[in-house]
Formats: C-alpha cells, sequence, structure tokens
C-alpha cells in the first residue's frame, strides 16, 4: 500500500513535469489526466497570459525555453521566469512540491523529519543574516570566498562559511568550491539591487526603493516575527507553567514578570495575571513575550511605544538587539536565561514622550511597511470587484470603507463605480475611515494622484475608530479589507457590532479577508479540497496545498504577532452572526484563498441585547470578572497607522486601477461642476468636525477635468453603462430570489448605548438622522455566487461573462515565492487512482472508510462523506442547533467564551459549508 502510494507519487512528479514540459516546449499545454478538473482555463484564471512560445502563430518552430535554473540569478523579465506563473505551470510546481513533500515525509527517518522540523528555527537565522549583512548583494557579479564575504561583512570567516553552508543545503545559495559562495535563483530574489558602498554606508536606507520589498520581508520574517513564534507555547499553553519558568504579568499590565513561584506549584494564575485573557488580548500575544513588552501592541512598540527616552543601554533582553527598553530587558534577560530572578515592577509604558525621542524601532518600522507592499497580491487582480455586486447599487449609494488605509481598496472601486457618467448619473461615494495618521496619509495620497475625487466629494476621508460607533448610519455596503484578521474574536465582534448598530437595512458587510481552509475533509465535505489543489484523496490525508501553507502560516502569524487570526468561513459565519450580521454569500479567485464575504443585517444575539450593550460579549471576555478597562483597551487597539499584515501601503493612482481591471472601467466620470444633475446629498455623518460631501452649491470654483477622458473606451463589461454591468459577473448557482430585502429586526435602543463599555459611555451612539427609505433595490443578490473560474465551480452558466477577456496582471510582485514554499504535503490516493496505478484492489472496509464506494471518487473530488469533523467551531459554545444558528434562537452559551466540549450546530457548520463549497444555500439563510 505505501509503496503504491510512493509509486503514486512518483508518477504525479512525472505527469506534472511533462505538464511543464509542454508548457515550456510551445506545445498546447493540454492538462494531463490528472489535473484537467482542476486546471481552470486559461482565459477564465489567467489575468495576463505571459509570453507564451504556444501562443505563437506557429509554435512548433519555436524554439522550447527551459525552466528557471536554480543556479541562475532571479530574472522576472526573462520569458522563461514569466511561464513560471502559466495556469498549467503554477498547477504543476504546486504538485510536483506536494508530492515530493509527502514523499520525503514518508520515506525519511521520521526522527529526522523531526530534526528538520525542530531544528529547523536555524534557517530563518541564518537567512536573517545573510540579508543583514547584504550578501547577496555582495554575491551579485560572481562566486566569492568567505574570506573576502568576511572582510566586507565583519563577521568571523569560520562561522560565516559554516552559516552559508547550511543556507547552501537548503539551496538558499550555493557553494561552488571549497569557501566559495554564489547567488542563485532564491537568494538573488533578496539583492536590493543597491550598490553595496550604498549599504553599507546608509543600512538604515536599504529598503528605500521599488525593489526591496523581498529584502524588508525576509528581514521581518527573519526577526521579530521569527523570534515571536518561539514564545507560542508560553502564550497560549496554560501546562507550560507547571515545568518551566512563567511569565506572568504586573498590575500595570506593561510587561511580563518572571514568576518563579508559580511555575513549580499550581501554575495557577496570581493576582497579577491581566485583565485581559491573554489568549484575548493584542498586547499580550507570543511577540509580547518574546521582547519582554507586555501591553503594548506590536505596532505600538514598532512606533517606539515603551522605549524610555534618551535610554540606549543595548541590553533588549530575548531580541538581544533592543536597546533601551524601559526596565524590561533586565526582566526579558530573565527570563531567556531562565535565571528565575524577578524582575522590577515598572509602570505601563508610554509611547516616546517628546518629538526629540527618535524612535529606536525606526528602522523595523519602516521595513515593515515596504514589506507588507507586495501583499496585495494576496489577491487577484480586480477581485474587490468581483467580490460585490458594485453595479447593483443605487447611484450615490455610500461604500464606507472601514479601517481602509490610505483607501487604495476605494481607489479601486472608485475608478470603477465613482461619478460615473450615463443617464444613471452620480456614481458611488466613499468613505475610508481610519486613524487620524492613517487618513492624514491617505489625503496626501490621493491629492497626489486623484484630487477630483476628493474635491468632488466622491470621496472622503474620515478619522474614525473602528471600536466606537460608526457614524455613517446609511451605508450601503461596510467594507473591511484585511482588518478582521488583525484581531481577536472578542476584538473583532465589537468592531462588526459597531457596524451593525449603524446598519440600515440596506446595508451589506464585506468581508476581504483569507477563508482559511481546514486541513482535513470534514463530515460537510469541506476542507483543503474546496481551495487546495488536492492531488490525491483518502482517507486519513489530504494533500495541502501550498496555498493552504501559506494561509496557515500567515493565521499562526497573526496569532503571534498580536492574537489574531485567519479564519475558517465557519468561523467568520459565526463571528458575525455574533454580532449580527449573516453570510450569504462568497466569491473566492481561482487558486486564491482571498475571499470576498457579504453579510446582511440580522438579529444581534439576545443576550447582548438584554445586557443592554453591544459590548456584553467584550466585557464578559475581560478576565474572570468581566472587568473592562478602557486604557487597557486603548493600548490593545492601537494600530498608530502603521500598515498591518495585508494592508497595502501604496496608492494605484487612476490608470493603474484602470488596468488592474482590464482598462475598463472608471470611464466616464466627470467633476459635478461639469454635469447638469444634482449633486449628491450629504451623507449623514455624525462626527460633527468630519468633512460632508461637497455639494456643487458648495463648490467655489470649477473643478479640474477628470485626467480620464469621457469619452472613452466604449462601455465595457466591467463599466456600469455597459448592459451587461448591472448584472453580476458571478454564475449564480442557486436560482436568483427576486425578493424584497426584509427589514433586519430592529436594533434595540438600549444597543446605541453602551452603559456598560468603557468606550461607549464616552461617546453614546444615537441616530442623527433617520434613515433614509432605502435606496437597495429589490433585486439585491443575496444568493450564493461563485465567480465563475472557482475551482469550486467546475461548470459556470453565466457564458455571457466568460467571453469578454480578462483583465491584465498586475505588475508582478517581487514576492511571489512566498506562497510558494510548502513543506507539509499531505497526499493520499484515492482508491481509484491507487488501483490503477498499483493494479491492487482496495479492500471495501478501506474503502468505506475513505467515504465513498471505493470507485466513485475520482482526483479532485470534494467530498467524503461520513467523517467526524476534525473542525469544531471553536467560536462561544454553540449547543443548540437551531434553524441555522438564527441568533434570535441561539443559547445564551452563544456569547459565552468558555471553550466548549460541544460541537457547534450542525446547521450553522452545514450552511457555511454549502456556502464555502458553492451549493445553494438554505433558505434559512435568507435574511
Ligand atoms: C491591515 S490594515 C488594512 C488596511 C486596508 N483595509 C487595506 O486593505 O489596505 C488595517 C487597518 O486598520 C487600521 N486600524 C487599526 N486600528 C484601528 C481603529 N481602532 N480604528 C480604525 N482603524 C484602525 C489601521 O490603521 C490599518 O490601516
Amino acid at each position: 500500500m505505501t509503496l503504491a502510494v510512493l509509486r503514486a507519487l512518483h508518477a504525479i512528479l512525472g505527469d506534472a513535469l511533462n505538464d511543464i514540459e509542454r508548457v515550456y516546449s510551445g506545445a498546447d499545454p493540454t492538462p494531463s489526466p490528472t489535473t484537467h478538473k482542476k486546471t481552470p482555463s486559461l482565459s477564465r484564471v489567467y489575468a495576463s497570459p505571459p509570453p507564451s512560445p504556444s501562443s505563437s502563430s506557429s509554435p512548433v518552430s519555436r524554439t522550447p525555453l527551459d525552466f528557471p535554473s536554480l543556479d541562475a540569478p532571479y530574472d522576472p523579465a526573462s520569458p522563461s521566469e514569466q511561464l513560471t506563473t502559466h495556469p498549467a505551470v503554477v498547477a504543476a510546481i504546486n504538485r510536483i512540491v506536494a508530492a515530493a513533500g509527502q514523499m520525503a515525509a514518508t520515506v525519511q527517518v521520521p526522527f529526522l523529519t523531526l530534526c528538520d522540523a525542530g531544528m529547523g528555527y536555524h534557517l530563518p537565522s541564518c537567512l536573517r543574516l545573510l540579508e543583514a549583512a547584504h550578501i547577496p548583494e555582495i554575491l551579485r557579479d560572481g562566486p566569492v570566498h568567505v574570506r573576502e564575504i568576511a572582510a566586507r561583512t565583519g563577521v568571523e570567516q569560520t562561522k560565516l562559511a559554516h552559516i552559508l553552508r547550511l543556507l547552501a543545503t537548503h539551496h538558499l545559495v550555493r557553494e561552488v568550491a571549497p569557501d566559495v559562495f554564489a547567488t542563485n535563483r532564491i537568494c538573488s530574489l533578496i539583492d536590493t539591487g543597491k550598490p553595496l558602498h550604498a549599504l553599507l554606508a546608509n543600512p538604515e536606507r536599504k529598503y528605500d526603493g521599488d525593489a526591496s520589498g523581498v529584502a524588508a520581508f525576509v528581514g521581518l520574517c527573519c526577526d521579530e516575527l521569527h523570534k515571536s513564534s518561539a514564545y507560542l507555547t508560553e502564550a497560549v499553553f496554560p501546562g507550560a507553567a507547571r515545568v518551566f519558568p512563567r511569565f506572568t504579568w504586573t498590575d500595570s499590565g506593561s510587561m511580563p514578570v518572571f514568576d518563579h513561584a508559580l511555575s513549580a506549584d499550581t501554575g495557577a494564575p496570581s493576582a497579577t495575571t491581566p485583565r485581559l485573557n491573554a489568549g484575548s488580548d493584542p498586547t499580550h500575544a507570543p511577540f509580547n513575550y518574546a521582547f519582554g513588552c507586555g501591553g503594548v501592541g506590536y505596532f505600538g512598540w514598532l512606533e517606539g511605544e515603551g522605549w524610555e527616552a534618551g535610554e540606549s543601554r543595548g541590553n533588549g533582553g530575548a531580541n538581544g538587539i533592543g536597546n533601551g527598553w524601559t526596565g524590561k530587558g533586565a526582566n526579558t534577560q530573565a527570563h531567556s536565561h531562565g535565571s528565575g530572578a524577578a524582575g522590577p515592577r515598572v509602570p505601563a509604558s508610554q509611547p516616546p514622550t517628546s518629538n526629540s525621542t527618535p524612535n529606536p524601532n525606526r528602522f523595523r518600522l519602516e521595513r515593515f511597511g515596504k514589506a507588507m507592499a507586495g501583499t496585495g497580491s494576496w489577491e487577484a487582480p480586480g477581485a474587490v470587484l468581483h467580490g460585490f455586486d458594485w453595479g447593483a447599487l443605487p447611484q450615490g449609494s455610500v461604500v464606507v470603507d472601514v479601517g481602509g488605509g490610505i483607501g487604495s481598496t476605494s481607489m479601486l472601486l472608485a475608478s470603477a463605480y465613482a461619478e460615473l457618467d450615463g443617464e444613471d448619473g452620480g456614481g458611488l461615494r466613499f468613505v475610508i475611515q481610519d486613524r487620524p495618521v492613517v487618513v492624514e496619509m491617505g489625503k496626501k495620497a490621493w491629492s497626489a494622484k486623484c484630487p477630483e475625487l476628493l474635491e468632488s466629494g466622491a470621496v472622503q476621508f474620515q478619522v474614525h475608530d473602528f471600536f466606537r460607533p460608526q457614524p455613517v448610519t446609511d451605508a450601503a455596503v461596510f467594507l473591511l479589507r484585511v482588518v478582521l484578521h488583525d484581531w481577536p474574536d472578542a476584538f473583532a465582534q465589537r468592531i462588526l457590532l459597531r457596524l451593525r448598530e449603524a446598519a440600515a437595512p440596506h446595508t451589506r458587510l464585506l468581508l476581504a479577508d483569507f477563508v482559511l481552509p481546514l486541513a482535513c475533509v470534514d463530515d460537510f465535505g469541506v476542507g483543503v479540497g474546496g481551495e487546495c489543489q488536492r492531488v490525491l484523496d483518502g482517507p486519513h490525508r489530504t494533500s495541502f496545498s501550498l496555498l493552504c501553507v501559506y494561509a496557515t502560516l500567515i493565521c499562526v502569524q497573526m496569532q503571534v504577532t498580536f492574537n489574531g487570526q485567519e479564519r475558517t468561513l465557519r468561523e467568520t459565519v459565526a463571528l458575525a452572526l455574533s454580532a449580527g450580521w449573516k453570510v450569504v454569500r462568497v466569491t473566492k479567485a481561482p487558486g486564491s484563498l482571498f475571499g470576498h464575504i457579504v453579510a446582511v443585517p440580522t438579529a444581534i444575539p439576545q443576550r447582548r441585547a438584554r445586557a443592554g450593550s453591544g459590548s456584553a460579549f467584550f466585557d464578559a471576555s475581560f478576565g474572570p470578572a468581566g472587568r473592562s478597562d478602557n486604557g487597557e483597551m486603548e493600548r490593545a487597539s492601537s494600530r498608530c497607522g502603521t500598515p498591518t499584515f495585508g494592508s497595502r501601503v501604496d496608492l494605484p493612482s487612476v490608470a493603474e486601477a484602470r488596468a488592474r481591471f482590464g482598462g475598463s472601467v472608471g470611464v466616464g466620470r466627470r467633476p459635478f461642476a461639469s454635469g447638469s444633475r444634482a449633486p449628491p446629498p450629504p451623507v449623514p455623518l455624525k462626527q460633527a468636525a468630519a468633512p460632508q460631501f461637497r455639494s456643487q452649491a458648495q463648490s467655489q470654483q470649477p473643478l479640474a477635468p477628470s485626467p480620464v477622458p469621457r469619452q472613452a473606451a466604449p462601455p465595457s463589461p466591467m463599466s456600469p453603462r455597459h448592459p451587461l454591468s448591472r448584472r453580476s459577473s458571478y454564475v449564480n448557482l442557486s436560482q436568483t430570489t427576486a425578493k424584497a430585502p426584509t427589514p433586519p429586526p430592529p436594533v434595540p435602543q438600549t444597543l446605541r448605548h453602551a452603559p456598560s463599555s468603557p468606550v461607549l459611555k464616552q461617546e453614546g451612539h444615537q441616530r442623527q438622522h433617520p434613515s433614509p427609505p432605502s435606496p437597495f433595490p429589490a433585486r439585491v443578490p443575496l444568493t450564493l455566487r461563485h465567480a465563475p473560474s472557482s475551482p469550486v465551480l467546475k461548470q459556470p452558466r453565466d457564458q455571457q461573462h466568460r467571453q469578454h477577456p480578462s483583465p491584465p496582471s498586475p505588475v508582478p510582485s517581487r514576492i511571489p515565492t512566498v506562497s510558494r514554499r510548502a513543506s507539509h504535503a499531505q497526499l493520499q490516493l484515492p482508491q481509484t487512482e491507487l488501483r490503477k496505478r498499483s493494479g491492487s484492489i482496495i479492500h471495501p472496509a478501506m474503502a468505506r472508510a475513505a467515504g465513498g464506494s471505493g470507485g466513485g471518487m475520482g482526483l479532485g473530488s470534494l467530498l467524503l462523506h461520513g467523517r467526524a469533523s476534525g473542525g469544531a467551531l471553536d467560536f462561544g459554545a454553540w449547543r443548540r442547533g437551531d434553524a441555522d444558528g438564527d441568533s434570535e434562537s441561539a443559547d445564551d452559551d452563544v456569547l459565552s467564551r468558555r471553550p466548549s466540549p460541544v460541537l457547534p450546530a450542525r446547521s450553522v457548520l452545514a450552511a457555511a459549508a454549502r456556502i464555502e463549497r458553492g451549493i445553494p444555500r438554505s433558505p434559512s439563510l435568507d435574511p
């Protein structure tokens, strides 16, 4: 059996290589039998086909290209490198890495696999040195003896040779002769392209410029993120306290203190345990253990919070490089050395006291922003356009980009839908909300790139803390892009509650985030197979595609950095429901785990209503006594304008935004002053100081004409002027129910005040304006839809959509390889494939265990019936299986934070699973 599996894996490798060779030879890239069901057609998934030999009119005459060499530097412009993004090649690479990984794990001596995993920490350590010492730049022009590398870097020669050798054994550099090292395809990706002398003269400016994103990303991952990860167990496993000296926290909540007595005895929490449950507090994450800075969020820390002015002791504790951490170096060092000495208890950390105090973490701060620059590629180009039926929104509808950063996503949307010409007149309007620093940055960026959108009032920025009552009360859409993953459930729920409180009946919530797959196939048939390529199915294992591995890495990264997390769809469904939102639709681009999740208002769970506060659940999660502390909350929620994971840090120009949508959107936008239609009414913003949408009357001067030609291209399918634009670009798997939106149950008035909430106390939330009648059309699509090329959706029905050309691909990311790393491939043959490949007969019992008849399950099958779920919904305690988890009938315990051994209501899981699998939702999911 195992040998049969190995043979099958071997065959997969061969098939995948054949696929790659076909593409590179210029032959028609007909997918192999093992992939043809999983490889979406080129025209549907490939935004901008690379210069494929097969696109030639005479493919046979073309000289075959070779696959990029591991030994040569990375050249993004070479046709050979560009062809690696060909969908057939991507699919083949996925299969090769997954199959090779499982093969290695199968045959390798288990202890050695454990050595690989358990000592793998040396890899980021050595990689960090490589990057920090500018060795990719030193190796740029050819092989260099370690003696010379040592001379240029100051690292002791023998040590350096051994470090580089370790990297060479992992193909990250090459040792081409004894002690002579050279760059390669992987190492060269880290090269910033800057002259070495410039880096040596100004190392703090290393990440300036466009070509340094990968270097910044590597530096970030191998430095503070790597160190934080090492403290995962201390942070999440209470049992660790029984055997290891443990941290506890001072009353001030500012720092961990080594608490020896606790560890030897019961490990029970002492009076000094934090008021927030550690797992729910973004400022008591593994990162805080690693750097000895409890009570300071990662981003606050990056911005210098907690450093004592003028202090520069260079002791840094666990981080080993920090300098001047207020009183914490000793503590952290004590901890990291395991000495058992309790450190001094110091007051809560504060931001740097004066402007003259330089931020000791400034380099890291800037590095973080640069490293995030490439994360826009998490999303397929134009994905947000497909994530919601924007074209169905009436003119003048308001889209609120909550925690919108500098408004990059809004820019994409506004380029398509703001101020559109045509008989409808008017377009969508956008309010981009964020923290003050970010809003300032955003305004500057928009003023430089598209001032007319700001001046016309089509787009406005607003300072708003999303933990406070939402001022826009008639939004058509609340958009949250990569915001919730920054936060533990209690915080995320609070954000959603604020939006729910402000929601009108027609308001829709759009969450743009990773949809984390399970690592198994559960009894609802949902698992990695939903989105990840499963090479082989089996009773116990499924393959993890590289995307899955990447998503799980990011998820744990969110945990270790600030107790955040990515969420499975079911977790998101439950989280949303607990805040009065019901998920009705999910779309994902092919090959992507990044999803757009649409939810509609529903009743807020009763327990919260009885508590009279939108934050009852939130309050309850603050420690055993249910205490909440405003200052603590404030500290925890600090983001200070730092780009956080997944945020876009650059603003595309209108032209770029249009290009991302295939150059077919944004036509016809015109300034109000030049039009005859009525100005848009002001948005009912509660915040008095917030700028209102400008009306024509308010405009003192005619606005500059839009740089976008009014009579540009003919209406495209993407354009709202196009006849098809008002229909969804998604395939509707269910029968579209043309029904008027049912007004959700009203939010109890008590919810708009929060007597028990420290934050709400300061700002009672009452609607200043009655909600206008819902402008939302009766045909609001509330049905489950999937992008036509979604792998979940094998047979799209919307033929019209497929006729339109795909948008061009975005500028290639410099961080493409991140998503390609996978070391945990898990493959198992399906019974049919096993038979085919080995000729063996599978015992019927085994076939039953696989959940099928033993003969009917083909490769790529998404369903494995009858298996126990390994994916319990870990959100509160859904103890009663009401219709679909509807909050009205949900048990009171729904809001409990107690871990529950009871499985969540199957119907809730089933509903989420249905959505995930692209099966029409049940009527019970209707709002
Ligand atoms: C991961 S970024 C996402 C930004 C943007 N949505 C995007 O997709 O690029 C998270 C954003 O949340 C903002 N943020 C953090 N805390 C906030 C708060 N309490 N209120 C409003 N915005 C906040 C940050 O400033 C940051 O811009």
